[in-house]
């Protein structure tokens, strides 16, 4: 039996995850705070809802996956229940394994996860990390549960911050650059729809050659940037406004909010 314990945006995104990926509704049990909430995922997925106790002393597997300002709470209302034979994941941003460690008491084995909400369409880029008490064994559990749903890397935790910054938070730079290419397009006077069709393509076209060549990404954009053409037009201005370094300021500070959240 396996628990996802505080089924939010990413609980609910990988309780979908493990479904599609062939577990039973009835193998699968969540937690949720609010009553409503609790009644729409019984609905949704015909899955049992219960206490974050009854998880806990059910499950073999539990997936927390509340918000790292949640964490501590949580894991104070289930470390009674949490014998040193279960695989404990925290999916939680910033939390290491050592605080979830520290306040389960028992030599419980834990792996940290950073996936992304990619989960959905079984392209999820998942991260994991051993703690003090997880094993090859553990790793593993982790990753048959994980790459149904998407590629999972074994990384050092100490980059788990940086993976958050990079693939966990990484989807919503994309959609936020969708999102300034088709206002670019409504500038130009195109119909919001055509924008949005043709920025979606045009990314998800990029994309798919990136993953399939194996080319860089430098020759793939030289490949598209003629000389003296449009697209150099396009990159100047880019450099102009300094995106590149935007960028590497923005994913750093997003780094940054991670390690503090383990903290706060
Ligand atoms: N949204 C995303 O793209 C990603 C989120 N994460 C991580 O996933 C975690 C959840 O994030 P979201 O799903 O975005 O937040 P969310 O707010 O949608 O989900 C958290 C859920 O936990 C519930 N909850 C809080 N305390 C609880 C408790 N004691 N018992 C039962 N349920 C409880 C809340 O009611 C809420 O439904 C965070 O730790 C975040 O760092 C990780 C990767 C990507
Ligand atoms: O924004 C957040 O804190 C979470 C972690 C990675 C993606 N979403």
């Amino acid at each position: 039996m396996i628990a996802i314990l505080g089924t939010g945006k990413m609980g609910e995104a990988l309780l979908s995850g493990l479904l599609r990926a062939g577990f039973k509704a009835g193998e699968v049990m969540v937690t949720a705070r609010r009553a409503e909430r609790a009644e729409a995922l019984r609905e949704r997925y015909g899955v049992e809802v219960v206490s974050n106790a009854e998880a806990a002393k059910t499950a073999q597997t539990l997936i927390l996956a509340v918000k790292p300002q949640d964490m501590a709470t949580l894991l104070a209302e289930i470390a009674p229940y949490v014998p040193a034979d279960r695989l404990v994941i925290s999916a939680a941003a910033g939390i290491t394994t050592a605080f979830v460690e520290s306040r389960l008491g028992e030599a419980v084995p834990v792996v940290r996860v950073m996936s992304n909400t990619p989960v959905l369409v079984d392209e999820a880029m998942s991260v994991i990390s051993a703690g003090a008490h997880a094993g090859e064994e553990h790793l593993r559990l982790t990753e048959d549960l994980l790459s149904p749903v998407g590629k999972v890397l074994r990384i050092p935790e100490s980059q788990q911050d940086a993976a958050t910054a990079l693939s966990g938070s990484g989807p919503a730079y994309f959609f936020y650059l969708v999102e300034a290419m088709v206002d670019a397009g409504i500038l130009l006077g195109m119909p919001r729809a055509a924008a949005l069709e043709m920025v979606t393509q045009a990314i998800v076209g990029a994309a798919i050659m990136l993953r399939d060549s194996g080319e860089h990404p430098v020759i793939l954009r030289e490949a598209v940037t003629s000389p003296g053409g449009t697209t150099i037009s396009a990159i100047a201005e880019l450099e102009r406004h300094k995106v590149r370094a935007a960028f590497l300021a923005a994913i750093e500070a997003a780094r940054d909010r991670g390690r503090e959240l383990a903290g706060g």
